[in-house]
């Protein structure tokens, strides 16, 4: 009961601190959700939120469906996305369009992917009950499986478990744009903006920023979501670079996924482990007899820094008998090219891009070279 009158207090106090309509239908079962946020053991009907008069809808926690309510909050996202009169504007995931319609307001045109089409719905009936519908396009589908359209730049309160491939997607897929501006998982902003020596700093830093430029904005509070979720949350804006160095990337992301297996051990450590050195002798071009069968795996996926690209071998096969030789001879000449360039007792976590580039190089002058496993 006590819980009740707090929580009714709370939005009261919303309403009148940012003067904007009570968005939430208080139920009985909402007061659970407004102290708790989701519930971990239902992920179906969770949360009713209402927009006005124009719907309402139950959230759902495995899509990320935490809607950002805080009006000055938004406006300040549209602001530092510089967007111009003539701009296509890129939105993922624009849920019931708080966002979106800030948006239109300012861009020529926004185009809007988003998964769930009862958002889509809604979205569609609130742009059109202020005459902003002929600017808008919604494409209801997964944004990782829809070829983006071209547009200018991207504001978005993305789903926050899709961050690393959606960023992937957009600076290392064929659009070209002037900026992301996107409202991220405080963490991951963190990990994203991090620079070497950073405790943050992983390959996620590492590759982002070989293409493009991180920029923070502001940290958002979980108080500004409905429902309010366990984490905070924080705004950064992605700048694609003009001029990005000439590097085979799918070699880049193999030498990478390769330093980072262990991000705090020195590169001498990491590559004169005989597993590592095997893989690198099969993947190396001396002896890859499959270099067109590469495979690209997500860039980002040991971002936690766990060692998952420690590949499932048979230890038996490791390194067969016969291979045992050719093998040594290999590890030695990857030492040999660490010692003689002075990383062998450098850390991937404290190197700059340009250090690993220029290692990088010197790998491939020796022969050693990289690719994500073979099919
Ligand atoms: C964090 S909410 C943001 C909603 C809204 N932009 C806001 O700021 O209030 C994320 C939205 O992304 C949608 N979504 C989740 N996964 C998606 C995907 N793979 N592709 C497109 N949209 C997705 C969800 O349905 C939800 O509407």
């Amino acid at each position: 009961m006590l819980w009740r009158i707090y929580s009714f207090s709370f939005d009261i106090a919303r309403f009148v601190i940012r003067g904007q309509p009570l968005r939430l239908l208080v139920t009985k079962s909402s007061n659970y959700y407004n102290r708790k946020g989701y519930d971990d053991d239902d992920d179906k009907k969770i949360r009713k939120i209402n927009e006005g008069d124009e719907g309402n809808i139950y959230l759902h926690k495995s899509r990320g469906q935490y809607i950002l309510t805080n009006p000055r909050v938004l406006d300040t996202i549209v602001r530092k996305a510089d967007v111009r009169s003539t701009d296509t504007i890129l939105e993922i995931g624009p849920g019931t369009g708080n966002l979106t319609l800030k948006l239109l307001q300012v861009a020529q045109k926004v185009v809007a992917i988003e998964i769930d089409k009862r958002m889509v719905e809604i979205l569609i009936n609130r742009a059109s009950n202020r005459g902003l519908e002929n600017r808008l396009s919604v494409i209801c589908k997964d944004a990782l499986k829809t070829e983006f359209p071209q547009f200018d730049a991207v504001v978005a309160n993305i789903p926050y478990g899709i961050s690393s491939p959606l960023i992937a997607k957009f600076v290392f897929g064929t659009n070209s744009f002037r900026s992301a501006t996107l409202l991220l998982q405080k963490e991951f902003a963190r990990r994203l903006l991090a620079n070497p020596g950073d405790s943050q700093f992983n390959r996620l830093a590492v590759n982002v920023k070989l293409v493009a430029d991180i920029e923070f904005i502001m940290d958002v509070s979980k108080r500004d979501f409905i429902p309010c979720p366990k984490v905070d949350s924080s705004v950064v804006k992605i700048h694609p670079k003009v001029n990005v160095p000439s590097v085979d990337m799918n070699e880049w992301w193999a030498f990478t996924r390769t330093c980072f297996s262990k991000k705090n051990k020195t590169l001498g450590a990491t590559f004169k482990q005989k597993k590592k050195a095997y893989e690198l002798l099969r993947r190396s071009e001396m002896v890859d007899q499959h270099k067109d069968k590469v495979m690209t795996n997500c860039i980002f996926d040991d971002e936690t820094n766990k060692s998952n690209d420690e590949e499932e071998v048979d230890e038996e096969h490791l390194h067969p008998p016969c291979f045992e030789k050719e093998m040594n001879l290999f590890r030695d000449k990857i030492v040999e090219v660490l010692r003689t360039s002075g990383f062998e007792e450098k850390r991937p976590s404290k190197l700059s891009n340009e250090e690993l580039l220029y290692l990088l190089s010197l790998f491939n002058q020796a022969g050693i070279h990289f690719h994500d496993k073979a099919k």
